[in-house]
């Protein structure tokens, strides 16, 4: 008899609830037929793969046992949940990941009923989870309903200090709450700290324990089937830490740990937790980055983030650069300063490979500290650095720079402590969307007293801006630089130390002057050319700093000039509108100066390419072309005025 063809069991899945007419058995080749699915997805999309493929079972797992949307299952950061999106109603846009217009690779409120919390930065789920907790406990109302709230937390995100705020609340409020602690011993690095060695020696000691009265308590959580069998009983809790553990003592019932990728272990387990729980329970499961997948398996950073790739060979599609990425000049000019300073140190929360202090750390692990995600102590740290007389350069992510905003006020801006804050991903990134956006660290940064704000126009003035901030000891310095390659210039041989406070000039024309806050200076040089050929020439000037202003360039310009634009990839509140602030100060405007402000709209916009987004944003050169005629009052050709 000829073999019935096979269906894929995933082509019978649309919504969670399909999951419960499999077997157990069925459910485990489900599961490897979503990882397939996982990696075929992202080969085409690129993305987050690594944590995806680590918690397909546990994925399946929650689906099959838990009911969805009603349960409210939490994906803390976000960068795991395309495993989710597959099993809940996404499929079919599952090639659409991070593309504009399409699925989001975060989970997203707006987006699905199954995403009940948006996320994207890291440690936030079990907060969420609480709250939904006590609001199902208060009688809250939501269109799917509220049932169970699980929170699923890495191991890197759980070094954060706001999700043991969240454990330290929730033991005390002792609300039926689950946490699955998703232990893959990775971050994006491999992780740092005393928690990490804390979690690996709870599953190292493990099975030393004992089937003992320790496992007593965890007994009444055990699915029916290992009370039954003794033997298998054993054999579980052998494994299991029960007693004693940190999470415990913060008021968690622990269980764990368990092997994430055994869906004959997941099951049971989580079947009787959602039968039996009553209050927080931390459920420990140890899985594998990359799990699945060899190319992500043996990557350094097990796949965790991956451009489109050749999913036979794991070959990545890269287009080659033109120039070096910001984030490597900045690394390198840093590497360059610490040479000739000793006193330099550097921190990052996480990201030494995003920051390109992977360089530092390789060239002085002594004097580079990852403290891990962990923004809030990164920035208080750095500035007792500062006080004992270091030089730190506290390099993070302008969007993860939002966490430790309060520590830069109140522990380096009032203490007017000389912290070099190396800000990255400033402006929009891309694919990462709104979330990552470093949307807001101009005006956050710029309306602090004594705070020094600069931002590289191009990854030469970078290297100057390297240069400068090792030099500035008299209060605290930040520079900004965006995702992505430079722009080709050539390269300084060393940085040299700016004039706080001064511009430069571009290029001098007349009637209109463009001054320019950080890299939409090529788009304005851009805009400048096509204007040309309109008989215009824009006097362009590049301001360097936004704190403290070049009065007497901003000044000039403004007399000389019917019109003045500033640009800056911004938010509202920053570097234009300390100009603005300024110019009516000093009365420029009662003279009929033409002002325009060109920043970041008032919307978060969504993912797209980021020159897309610039475009969305209405700051690329067409659209500065047509600022400068707008308020010219000259017309585009084949365009009537008003
Ligand atoms: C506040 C914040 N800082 C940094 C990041 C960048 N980041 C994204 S995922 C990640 C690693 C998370 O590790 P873990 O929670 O263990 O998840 P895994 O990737 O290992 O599954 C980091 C540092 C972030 N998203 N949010
Ligand atoms: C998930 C997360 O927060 C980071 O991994 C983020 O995707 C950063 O991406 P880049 O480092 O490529 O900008
Ligand atoms: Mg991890």
């Amino acid at each position: 008899m000829p073999d019935r063809p096979h269906t894929p069991l995933l082509d019978q899945v649309t919504r969670p609830a399909d999951l419960k007419r499999f077997s157990d058995a069925q459910l485990t080749q489900l599961a490897s037929e979503l990882r397939a699915e996982t990696v075929s997805a992202v080969s085409v999309t690129g993305g987050h793969l690594g944590a995806g493929l680590g918690v397909v079972e546990l994925t399946v797992a929650l689906h099959a046992v838990f009911d969805t949307p009603r349960d409210k299952v939490i994906w803390d950061v976000g960068h795991q949940c395309y495993p989710h999106k597959i099993l809940t109603e996404r499929r079919d846009r599952i090639r659409t990941l991070r593309a504009k217009d399409g699925l989001s690779g975060f989970t997203k409120r707006s987006e699905s009923p199954y995403d009940p919390f948006g996320a994207a930065h890291s440690s936030t789920s079990i907060s969420a989870a609480l709250g939904f907790a006590v609001a199902r406990d208060l009688g809250g109302v939501t269109p799917e309903g509220l049932g169970d709230a699980i929170a699923v937390i890495g191991d890197g995100s759980m070094s954060a200090g706001m999700a043991f705020e969240a454990m330290n609340n929730a033991g005390h409020l002792k609300k039926r709450l689950i946490v699955i602690l998703n232990d893959n011993e990775m971050s994006i690095a491999p992780p740092t700290g005393a928690l990490s060695t804390y979690l690996s020696r709870l599953y190292t000691e493990a099975p030393f324990h004992e089937l003992k009265a320790a496992a007593k308590g965890a007994v009444s959580l055990l699915p029916e089937p290992f009370r039954e069998g003794a033997k298998r009983a054993k054999e579980m809790l052998k494994g299991m830490a029960v007693g004693g553990t940190l999470f415990e003592e913060l008021g968690f019932s622990y269980i764990g740990p368990i092997d994430g990728h055994d869906l004959s272990q997941l099951l049971p387990v989580l079947r009787t937790i959602k039968a039996r729980a009553t209050g927080p329970i931390l459920l420990h499961v140890l899985t594998k980055k990359g799990k699945g997948y060899a190319p992500a398996e043996r990557a350094r950073d097990r796949g965790h983030a991956t451009a489109k790739f050749d999913v036979v060979t794991g070959k990545q599609h890269k287009a080659p650069s033109n120039a070096p990425s910001y984030t490597s000049v900045f690394g390198k000019a840093l590497v360059d300063q610490a040479a000739r300073d000793d006193k330099i140190v550097a921190v990052t929360a996480a990201m030494p490979d995003g920051t390109g202090l992977n360089l530092f750390a390789e060239r002085y692990p002594s004097r580079c500290f990852d403290v891990g995600i962990a923004e809030q102590h990164g920035v208080t740290f750095s500035a007792a650095l500062a006080a004992g007389g270091m030089k730190p350069f506290c390099a993070m992510y302008s969007t993860f720079l939002q966490r430790g905003y309060d520590q830069v006020v109140h522990d380096v801006a009032i203490q007017r402590l000389p912290v070099r804050f190396a800000i990255d991903r400033a402006g929009l990134v891309g694919a990462d969307g709104a979330t990552h956006a470093g949307s807001f660290d101009i005006a956050y940064m710029a309306n602090l007293p004594g705070m020094v704000v600069m931002a590289a126009a191009d990854e030469a003035e970078l290297v100057h801006m390297v240069a400068t901030a090792a030099a500035h000891d008299d209060g605290p310095i930040a520079f900004r630089y965006p995702r992505g390659e430079g722009v080709g210039v050539e390269m300084p041989e060393q940085g040299e130390v700016l004039e706080i406070g001064k511009g430069r000039m571009i290029q001098q024309g007349a009637r209109v002057a463009i001054l320019s806050f950080g890299t939409r200076l090529a788009e304005v040089q851009k805009a400048a050319e096509a204007l040309a050929a309109k008989g215009i020439t824009p006097t362009i000037a590049d301001a360097r700093f936004a704190k403290p202003l070049d009065r007497d360039l901003i000044l000039q310009l403004a007399h000389d000039h019917e019109a003045l634009i500033t640009i800056e990839e911004g938010a509202v509140g920053g570097f234009g509108s300390h100009v603005a602030q300024l110019l009516s100060d000093e009365g420029v405007f009662d003279h009929g100066l033409k002002f325009r402000s060109m920043v970041l709209p008032d919307t978060f916009i969504d993912q797209s390419s980021p020159e897309d987004m610039y475009t969305t944003a209405a700051m690329n050169a067409p659209q500065i072309e047509a600022k400068v005629l707008e308020v010219l009052g000259v017309a585009k050709i084949g365009e009537k005025r008003a």
